[in-house]
């Protein structure tokens, strides 16, 4: 819902005039009547389709690009039917369930020349390009040290209470890792990563602790990762990382106050980003001189609650603000428009690395998922 609102806002009022968006379709796998709904609730084009089936969409020779959102678990199956069919797929966070997985859909899309990209929303913000601009401009110098958490107390007992929901359930590949600590991650990439020249970029090495959530055991409720970035001496030395999630604790417990929950750290001063991770429309810059720069960076758009996090606490657009996932819409419609089969901020194998680590993370710490949701056979009926 809150990606089709925001992708029916017309992309000028964000100053973006080289492309537009549209909805030609939405497709329910439970009923024709749920696409009509969301058609209707979302307020597409009167003459956007519903269809009641997956593979009714798929066929339709007037869709462009398939956004995917479903559960995580669904994502492999999803996206691969999908590229399968001869469509450019964006599909949400956690890319996939695994490496394995990510790697797979990254081959057929290559093999189909397809555009296939991860809904990492958060990379294709303006105050993400910002902060990526002032580490490469150096105002801060190699970025030795980054710490991000992105943590939502979501008192998972009693949200979760029937132990179903995605968000725990391990059938839906659920737990703060996935969901959350994506964007712990992602902040750590793109800062430390991203940042340098492509030639040079090593994967890190990954130290884990993760917590495993009571109720269900096989999700986890907190994960807290420790990464070492091999850098050149020239580049700044080895650069470390803590990222750290947790379904229980929150980033800023009162709202989303004056605690930065993701600080990026050099020699001569830090960048810190305000929460939430995901979403943030905060930065502040302190050099060790005395220089302080604080930014903000609300949403343009033209009203408010196009969207909130899932309806978790604390989420809910101001008035007169977009909720902000058009920047990857709009990344998406300039691929196509530029012929690049690839997201400009993240390519995907960016998203396989940090797949990677997210598999490491549930090496370590003994969380895997059931077989028919880890697996890359594919077609498999979920
Ligand atoms: N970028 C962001 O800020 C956010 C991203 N997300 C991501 O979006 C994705 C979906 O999250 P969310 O909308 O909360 O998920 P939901 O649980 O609401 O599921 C979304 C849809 O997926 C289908 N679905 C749900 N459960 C199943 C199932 N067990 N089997 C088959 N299909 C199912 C349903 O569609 P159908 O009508 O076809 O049955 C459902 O409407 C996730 O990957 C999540 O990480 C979520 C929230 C915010
Ligand atoms: O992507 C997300 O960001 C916001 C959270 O509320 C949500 O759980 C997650 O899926």
């Amino acid at each position: 819902v809150t990606f089709t609102k925001d992708l029916l806002v017309d992309p000028k009022t964000r100053g973006v005039n080289h492309i537009k968006h549209t909805v030609v379709a939405a497709a329910s796998s439970s009923s024709k009547s749920r696409a009509e709904q969301f058609l209707k609730d979302t307020g597409c084009p009167s003459d956007a389709k519903a269809y009641g089936s997956y593979e009714e969409l798929v066929k339709d020779p007037n869709i462009d690009m398939v956004y995917i959102a479903t559960p995580h678990s669904h994502h492999y199956q999803n996206a691969m039917f999908c590229l399968e069919a001869g469509k450019n797929v964006l599909c949400e966070k956690a890319f996939t369930v695994n490496a394995a997985q990510a790697k797979a859909l990254a081959m057929k899309a290559q093999e189909k020349n397809l555009f296939l990209m991860e809904a990492v929303w958060t990379r294709y913000f303006p105050l993400s390009v910002y902060v990526r601009d002032l580490i490469t401009s150096g105002r801060i110098g190699p970025v030795a040290r980054v710490l991000a958490d992105n943590s939502m107390a979501l008192n998972p007992e009693e949200s979760f209470n029937d132990g179903k929901h995605r968000m725990v359930n391990p059938d839906l590949a659920g737990g703060a890792l996935l969901d959350l600590g994506i964007y712990s991650l992602t902040w750590v990439f793109q800062t430390l990563y991203h940042t340098q020249p492509e030639s040079t970029r090593q994967p890190p090495k990954v130290l884990a602790a993760l917590k495993s959530y009571g109720p269900t055991k096989a999700a986890d409720e907190a994960s807290t990762i420790v990464l070492n970035f091999p850098r050149s001496p020239e580049a700044g030395g080895d650069a470390h990382a803590v990222a750290t999630t947790s379904l229980r604790v929150a980033t800023a417990p009162a709202g989303n106050g004056d605690a930065p929950g993701i600080r990026i750290q050099g020699p001569n001063g830090e960048i810190q980003v305000f929460p939430p991770a995901f979403r943030p429309t905060r930065t502040k810059l302190i050099l060790r001189d005395g220089t302080v720069e604080e930014k903000n960076w609300s949403q343009p758009g033209p009203g408010g609650g196009s969207g909130w996090y899932n309806g978790f606490a604390g989420g809910r657009n101001a008035e007169g603000e977009g909720h902000g996932m058009f920047w990857e819409a709009d990344e998406a419609a300039t691929a196509l428009v530029e012929g690049r089969k690839e997201g400009k901020y993240e390519g995907l194998a960016e998203s396989i690395l940090i797949m990677e680590v997210m598999d490491e993370v549930r090496r370590q710490g003994g969380l895997s998922y059931p077989e028919k949701i880890e697996t890359t056979k594919y077609p498999v009926q979920l």
